[in-house]
């Protein structure tokens, strides 16, 4: 019998042993597929998810020191804000609000918000961003930016910068007086914090010149140590800087008509809006300043007169921000106008409740607005009829008053100690302090108090603050900018602390009105040997020596020509005692 052969396994049929074998390499494979995507996954997920760094500036080399200022997203800013909640504004600046926040880290900030539409906000923001890399963590007395963000979709822009728990020193001196401050040693300590803050600027490679220094402009940390903040006016030291050495040469001197025509034009800010509006808002147009403001800056004596006016960040030009800048201007003059006013609050208000007076002014500041299209000469016409415009206003304002102020304004001396008549030099009055730039709620306590809350800027004109801001910085051929501005600035931040009041201050009695500029009585202090007069007299264990010291040097700082100013390394070295005092 044939044994039946003994078949092969069929390759599709395996021994039910050997399907059995093969099954755990299959799961493992899926499992493993399962588990690469997953990876996959996460990866992206991940990149999709980690925030971008800011591209490094323009010329920033990988070795480059400090690091650049961090990118915050719109949403966190307004989280660590609580949605930029109004209980926790700190204040109100030319560039916009600032509010407190805490970051989800813990870290506290302070905030500030742009407001869109803002003028002086984009030049501003792109000038805190540029000097932000270049000072963070630089000294111990100065405050620079540590972030930023930008909200497209709001049209916000916004700048982090750490919080100062004792907010700024003009409110926490003159508004909120502070027990601190009220400390001899704490103030001279503050003199001396903001004086190494600038020096420190001036001393940089390429010297810094920070273009707005004033009390609100110093914060104050939680032990009131005081640092140097806001650089949206900074700027790098031109290369060439023509020094004035003459008198009347570009320092505000020259005869009483051209003193009254540089104050008007001063005053209206007009001239720096001519230079063109801040920039547009498209991505070329805001780089253009950050690449390299230094190159622009210069104001070496071959370029055009007209480049040689302009500020490196007026480079742009449109037609319909020039309506804006117009009307913004517009806006400026009549509250200057009713700020201006010399004496009470009560002819003050009368004055500007006028709607046909509000009206005229209206129609004559379009018609001075208008200047820019007309001839050199009809230009120098219309300003002579300005200029007696202002002065009928004066008048009709004088005439208003009551018999007593009239009495009051008689006895006020002028700077150099001659007595003015009531009617002819009244306007030398309140033009003095225009002179002095005399117009900001740093300086104006004529109409009450002007708290930071009532948001109004103090920086109404883009060459600093009136008041503080030098001579020379203020003069329309701004060819001069050197360090010496803040020197100058400085002498009057000085003077304020030792003294606890603003550089122009009126009460309404007619021993105030002796001190109403602070600075002409310092002046008139020094000729007569008091200096000790102007010392705050709410001050504690006062060291009187060195008190009446500050004032002297406040003195040299506020010297009217640049030349003549110490330099800040001088003004620290007279305050320790180090130097003498001229
Ligand atoms: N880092 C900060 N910490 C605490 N408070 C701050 C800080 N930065 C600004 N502030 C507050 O916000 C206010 C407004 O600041 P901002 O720098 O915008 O305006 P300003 O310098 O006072 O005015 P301007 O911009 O017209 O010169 C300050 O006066 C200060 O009280």
């Amino acid at each position: 019998m044939p044994s039946r052969p003994i078949s092969s396994p069929s390759p599709a049929s395996p021994p039910p042993s050997s399907r059995h074998d093969k099954t755990p390499p299959l799961t493992a494979a899926a499992a493993g597929g399962c588990f690469s995507l997953f990876i996959t996954l996460s990866v992206c997920f991940c990149k999709l998810t980690r925030k971008r760094p800011p591209p490094p500036p323009a010329g920033a080399t990988a070795s480059s020191s400090p690091p650049p200022p961090r990118e915050f997203s719109y949403s966190t800013l307004r989280r660590a804000t609580a949605s930029f909640s109004p209980t926790n504004r700190l204040g109100q600046g030319g560039f916009g609000a600032v509010f407190r926040g805490t970051l989800s880290s813990g870290e506290n900030v302070a905030v500030k918000v742009m407001d869109s539409g803002s003028l002086q906000g984009e030049a501003e923001f792109q000038n805190e961003l540029f000097f932000a890399g270049k000072l963070l963590d630089s000294s111990p007395h100065v405050v620079p930016v540590i972030g930023f963000s930008h909200d497209k979709k709001r049209r916000r822009l916004l700048l982090v910068y750490e919080l100062m728990d004792n907010g700024n020193l003009q409110d926490a001196l003159l508004h909120r007086k502070c027990p601190e401050l009220m400390e001899w040693s704490k103030r001279f300590l503050v003199a001396v914090n903001v004086a190494e803050g600038i020096e420190h600027l001036h001393g940089l490679e390429r010297p810094v010149i920070h273009g707005d220094v004033k009390p609100s402009n110093v914060l104050l940390d939680k032990d009131f140590n005081a640092k140097i903040a806001d650089f949206g006016l900074a700027r790098v030291k031109p290369e060439h800087v023509e020094m004035i050495t003459l008198d009347g040469g570009g320092g505000g001197g020259g005869g009483p008509e051209e003193e009254l025509e540089s104050v008007i034009t001063t005053a209206t800010g007009y001239e720096d809006f001519n230079f063109g509006p801040v920039v547009g808002s498209s991505p070329e147009m805001r780089a253009a300043p950050l690449e390299s403001p230094e190159t622009v800056v210069s104001v070496s004596p071959e370029k055009g007169k007209e480049s040689e006016r302009r500020d490196w960040w007026w480079k742009q030009e449109s037609n319909v921000e020039r309506g804006k800048v117009k009307e913004y201007v517009m806006q400026w003059i009549g509250s200057e106008v009713k700020k201006e006013r010399p004496s009470s609050v009560d002819w003050m208000t009368t004055a500007s409740s006028s709607e046909s007076s509000k009206k005229k002014s209206s129609k004559r500041l379009e018609w001075w607005l208008s200047l820019e299209e007309e001839s050199e000469n009809k230009k120098k016409k219309k300003r002579r009829m300005v200029r007696e415009w202002w002065k009928d206003e004066y008048r009709r304002e004088v005439s208003k008053k009551k018999k007593k102020k009239k009495t009051l304004e008689s006895e006020f001396c002028s700077d150099d100690g001659r007595r003015s008549n009531s009617k002819g030099s009244s306007i030398d009055w309140w033009l003095d302090g225009l002179r002095a730039r005399g117009n900001s709620h740093d300086s104006v306590s004529v109409s009450g108090e002007m708290a930071k809350s009532c948001g109004i800027s103090s920086t109404p004109s883009m060459r600093g603050t009136v008041c503080y801001a030098a001579p020379e910085y203020c003069n329309v051929d701004n060819n001069n900018v050197s360090e010496k501005c803040d020197v100058y600035s400085y002498g009057v931040l000085l003077l304020v602390l030792v003294s606890g009041r603003r550089p122009l201050e009126m009460t309404g009695s007619a021993s105030e009105i002796q001190r109403a500029n602070l600075m002409s009585w310092a002046r008139k202090l020094a000729r007569k040997e008091k200096l000790v007069d102007l010392v705050d007299q709410k001050l504690q264990n006062l060291d009187q020596e060195q008190a009446v010291l500050c004032i002297k040097v406040a003195l040299q700082c506020l010297q009217r020509l640049p030349v003549s100013r110490p330099s800040m390394k001088e003004v620290i070295g007279m305050l320790k005692g180090e130097v003498s005092v001229p």
